[in-house]
């Protein structure tokens, strides 16, 4: 090596007191970057993510502030954690955040992110929203599909009073069942686990879901990937994807085929309508079947983006919506005697002098307790706590930070839900502050305002089956209400896990007494023809 000069030793000296010094000043400028702890070679700060990530970004941005850089392995990751920043990005760089990062897991259980929640924004993403808006969740579409919620329903509050009074019932398992029948008959007229290639439909899709719970160390360490596969992970989602694509298979083939040879028996469902869009089979236009009859059968390709939209949809459907419903039964168990005292009056009076115990779907617009009962525990646990990630492929300033083209974007709902500057007594859970005389009131998760309500979203990539979703878990939680009582030895313990979405550590699993409303009939009579 060179012997130093005392000209050079000098010259050394200056240049690292002066990037020092230009370290310290932008620090105290705020930098042109977001602060952030100090990254480890090669895994950045994916040692500090921990099981319930929402929660140490909230941790980190107390320290750091509420912008957030993190290196995650390769990736770059951007958390913002309060209703301005959210604003910022959802709504005036909404065209540049609104794409997706890619996903080893979504790349193989979502065929290539061929469904819209994964797609990069294109036309095909475009129209395949406009599909959903017009198909799936179009008032009209909602109330089509009402006597299907109202019969599950039914069938479910028969089977919930057989049990012993007192027995443990599984919430969780209960919710997504129910929700995957519903989703299931609603999608494609078939109920999971009906017709033998269903049968294992529950099954598959919770352990797709299970695995969804796992990073995958191929997203943030691809170079590891040929390597590392911790639990056999890859091997588990190769395996599970294989056994959904066979189910997804045969619906779509079934319906092919009843298409083709009994055009007029095709059931009007979403399937159908999937189907007709994609030009898979002729449009029905109120007289019969016309347009152009595809004279070869689809390919492989063709039936993947319907099985990848199919799928998703399931996806996007079910664990959000279990989520919600837990998380509201999980608060209304911690405040018996007040929240849930209340919300059992309610439903009382509006079910006053009607035949039935079961409350059907109409009714949920006269329960405006309920409403805020359901907002708030979505407030307090988003299920999707980060939301979906989104993406920016172009280089941008967030509040003033220089933002690198390629950056992962997490907006931190929960911290959000929760931050004392925006929400008074934020911990809390105090329902009333949604009613009509409350302090929050005025806010909604419509529209594109109130950024610190965002269970579902906003923006572009806002959740298309926000009005379907509060549906299906408000009338759950008012048929569960309204027919039993339910007891917990202890005040149920609110730890979460991110499990597919942000949930229980510790399932609820209350006893269950049914209720007797000497003034109603059981709720069979109105659906007697039921199975
Ligand atoms: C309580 C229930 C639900 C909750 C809490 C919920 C929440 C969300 C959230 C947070 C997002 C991501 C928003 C973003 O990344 O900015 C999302 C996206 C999505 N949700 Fe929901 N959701 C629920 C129910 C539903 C239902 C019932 C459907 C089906 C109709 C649905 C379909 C979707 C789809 C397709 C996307 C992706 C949108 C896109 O990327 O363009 N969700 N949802």
């Amino acid at each position: 090596m060179l012997p130093l000069t005392d000209d050079w030793k000098l010259w050394f000296c200056g240049a690292v007191l002066s990037i020092l010094l230009t370290m310290c000043v932008q620090r105290k400028k705020g930098g042109t970057k977001p602060a952030g702890p100090l990254a480890l070679p090669f895994i950045g700060h994916l040692h500090l993510i921990g099981s319930v990530p929402h929660r140490t970004f909230y941790r980190l941005s107390q320290r750091y502030g509420k912008v957030l850089l993190l290196q995650l392995g390769c990736r770059q990751l951007l958390v913002v954690s309060s209703a301005s920043l959210a604003e910022e990005v959802l709504k005036h760089q909404d065209h540049l955040f609104g794409h997706r990062p890619r996903s080893h897991f979504i790349e193989i259980v979502f065929y290539r992110s061929r469904g819209p929640a994964f797609m990069e924004l294109t036309p095909r993403w475009k129209s395949l929203r406009k599909f959903y808006a017009q198909h799936v969740a179009s008032p009209q579409c909602i109330a089509a599909s009402k006597c299907i919620r109202n019969e599950e329903m039914h069938l479910l509050l028969r089977r919930l009073r057989l049990c012993t009074p007192g027995a443990r019932f599984d919430l969780r398992s209960t919710v997504s069942d129910w929700m995957l029948k519903v989703m299931t008959r609603v999608l494609f007229n078939e109920r999971a686990n009906d017709r033998e290639q269903m049968l294992d439909f529950s099954e598959v899709f919770r352990k797709l879901s299970d695995i969804f719970t796992v990073p995958m160390v191929a997203d943030f360490l691809p170079y590891l990937r040929a390597v590392v596969d911790p639990g056999g992970m890859q091997k588990r989602l190769l395996r599970e994807h294989a056994r959904m694509d066979a189910i997804m298979e045969s619906i779509v083939c079934k319906r092919l085929k009843q298409s083709s040879s009994d055009p007029s028996s095709t059931p009007k469902d979403v399937l159908t309508s999937f189907l007709q869009f994609e030009g898979m089979i002729p449009k029905n236009d109120g007289d019969g079947f016309s347009g152009e009859v595809p004279h070869t059968t689809p390919d492989s390709e063709g039936t993947e983006a319907v099985k990848a939209v199919f799928l998703e949809l399931l996806a996007a459907t079910t664990d959000t919506t279990t989520a919600a419903v837990e998380w509201a039964m999980a608060e209304l168990l911690s405040h018996k005697d007040t929240v849930l005292e209340k919300l059992k009056r309610e439903l009382e009076l509006c079910m006053d002098g009607r035949d039935t115990s079961q409350v059907d779907e109409e009714l949920l617009c006269r329960l405006p307790y309920l409403e805020a009962v359901m907002k708030e525990a979505l407030r307090l646990h988003p299920p999707a706590s980060l939301l979906l990630p989104h993406f920016t492929k172009e280089a941008t300033k967030v509040a003033g930070y220089t933002i690198e083209a390629n950056t992962i974007l997490a907006v931190n709902a929960w911290a959000i839900g929760r931050d004392e500057s925006v929400w008074k007594e934020a911990n809390e859970f105090k329902p009333e502050r949604f009613l009509a005389e409350g302090s929050d009131a005025h806010i909604s998760f419509e529209g594109h305002a109130n950024f610190q309500l965002l269970a579902f979203g906003k923006g572009r990539r806002g959740c298309p089956g926000r009005s379907l979703g509060m549906i299906m878990a408000s009338l759950f939680v008012a048929n569960l209400v309204h027919n039993f009582d339910l007891h917990t030895p202890q005040v149920p313990d609110l730890t979460e896990k991110m499990c597919a979405g942000n949930m229980l550590a510790n399932p609820l699993h209350p006893n269950i007494y049914s209720r007797h409303h000497p003034s109603t009939k059981s709720p069979i009579e109105k659906y007697e023809n039921l199975q």
